[in-house]
């Protein structure tokens, strides 16, 4: 057994609160040994005026979308995607989706996230870049029906399925998938009985867009005569391994649906300023009992994956939304990006406790901004960034060691990206 001992530091307790304490990691297994005064280890990472937290944990992205970061901003939704988005992906390749994956990575481990959940396309290539960079997730290939023949209609259907079933349990665990319809309003109702299904056959979680916008919620209510979320308990999609991204226009029915079930909502609050979507009742969702993890959607939509901008606005956007600074404290938004999320994913993260993985941010505290310290989660939600994240380790592996990251080669990574995204604009031009 080879460990690894995170030594000098706080650590971030699973009831949030915080003392001074070591973690001791085993690197074979990948999980946490012991947390407090722990024994020696082989290796070593100092923590000394840093805080250990478990890794954040994104759980609604389009890594990829980082080529398309700055395309198009400042259109709703609808148009977005039409006009400029749908348009520049038709143009993507493999070795262009591989780049902007690589991309997303290497924003993700600066700034502290350990897993994620992604929905796109060559998701084989996603794969090969999460098992090079070392962190978990949770992948699966975004189905849309509108506007294709049958024929069409079921091969994207296949794929989801077909891509589910091969990578679950790939990178030695670390990647685990989901069937994921792109939404109840881009996927036909035949398709999401008949596919649902057969993920439920093969044991994958389902994972989609849902109430994003009044536009998406309205057809479905005037046709049905119901919820969207009441249709989707229908077709089965709302069972507690499924999460759905988004959420904004729910009510109180959904709400209880969500919670009854235990299903998750993945809320994207940047996203949902950027395109005007709305303000997601998270208070009121979270009062209701249903489990709301926080993610930053595609970057064209965010326009960064650094999930503290994302604490920040979940906690600011909660108070806006309920009229009320009480709203979404802290300890709220701290506990969605982390425990939240991992649970949404279905991975055992996101508490820092024996026999839990070892999946862990060290935040420098020794900042300007975050001097001086009254309280470590109100700094964690209000006044932390990405950049302060000192070390990132996932699975025991340590994936950047002060500032430096270990498993990616971050400027060719950069440069491969630029020209990559430049050749993708030109194309769909
Ligand atoms: N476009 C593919 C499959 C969809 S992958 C997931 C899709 O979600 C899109 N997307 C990104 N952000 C959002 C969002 O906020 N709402 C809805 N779709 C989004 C993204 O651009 C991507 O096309 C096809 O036609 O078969
Ligand atoms: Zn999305």
């Amino acid at each position: 057994m080879t460990t690894l001992r995170i030594a000098g530091g706080r650590v971030l307790h699973p009831d949030l609160s915080v003392s001074e304490a070591d973690v001791l990691v085993d690197q074979d297994s990948g999980e946490i040994l012991d947390v407090g005064d722990v024994a020696e280890g082989d290796e070593r990472l100092d923590a000394e005026e840093s805080l250990v937290m478990p890794g954040l944990v994104n759980a609604h992205c389009h890594a990829a979308m980082t080529l398309l970061r700055g395309y198009a901003d400042d259109k709703p939704l609808d148009a977005w995607l039409q006009e400029d988005i749908w348009p520049a992906e038709g143009e993507l390749t493999e070795g262009d989706v591989r780049a902007g994956a690589e991309l997303a990575l290497v924003e993700m481990i600066r700034s502290g996230t350990t897993a994620f959940a992604d929905m796109y396309f060559h998701v084989p290539e996603i794969a090969e870049a999460v098992e090079a960079a070392g962190v978990r997730a949770r992948l699966g290939h975004g189905v849309v029906t509108v506007g294709k023949d049958e024929g069409e209609a079921y091969r994207d259907n296949d794929e989801s399925i077909e891509i589910a079933r091969e990578l679950d349990g790939a990178a030695g665990g670390r990647i685990k998938t989901a069937y994921m319809p792109h939404s109840l309003t881009t996927v036909g109702e035949e398709y999401l009985r008949e596919f649902v299904g057969k993920a439920r056959e093969h044991d994958v979680p389902v994972h989609f867009h849902a109430n994003e916008t009044t536009d998406e919620v309205e057809p479905i209510v005037s046709e049905r005569g119901e919820r969207p979320l009441e249709y989707a308990d229908d077709l089965g999609m709302v069972t507690e391994a499924d999460f759905l991204a988004h959420g904004v226009h729910t009510d109180e029915t959904e709400h209880e649906l969500l919670a009854e079930r235990g299903a998750s909502v993945v809320h994207c609050p940047a996203s949902n300023m950027k395109l005007a979507s709305g303000m997601a009742p998270v208070q009121e969702m979270r009062e209701a009992g249903v489990n709301v993890a926080l993610g930053t959607d595609g970057a064209a939509s965010n326009n960064d994956l650094d999930l503290f901008d994302e604490l920040r606005d979940a906690a600011m956007l909660g108070k806006l939304a309920a009229a009320d600074a009480a709203a979404v404290p802290a300890e709220a938004a701290v506990e969605m990006a982390t425990a939240g999320g991992a649970r949404a994913l279905g991975f055992d993260s996101g508490r820092i406790e024996a026999g839990a993985n070892a999946d862990l941010a060290v935040v420098d505290f020794s900042a300007p901004h975050l001097t001086p310290v009254h309280d470590y989660v109100s700094h964690l939600a209000y006044a932390a960034t990405g950049g302060d994240v000192r070390h990132t380790v996932c699975d025991g592996e340590v994936l950047m060691r002060d500032r430096e990251l270990q498993t990616l080669d971050e400027a060719a990574i950069r440069e491969h990206a630029e020209s990559r995204a430049a050749a993708v604009a030109e194309r769909a031009e």
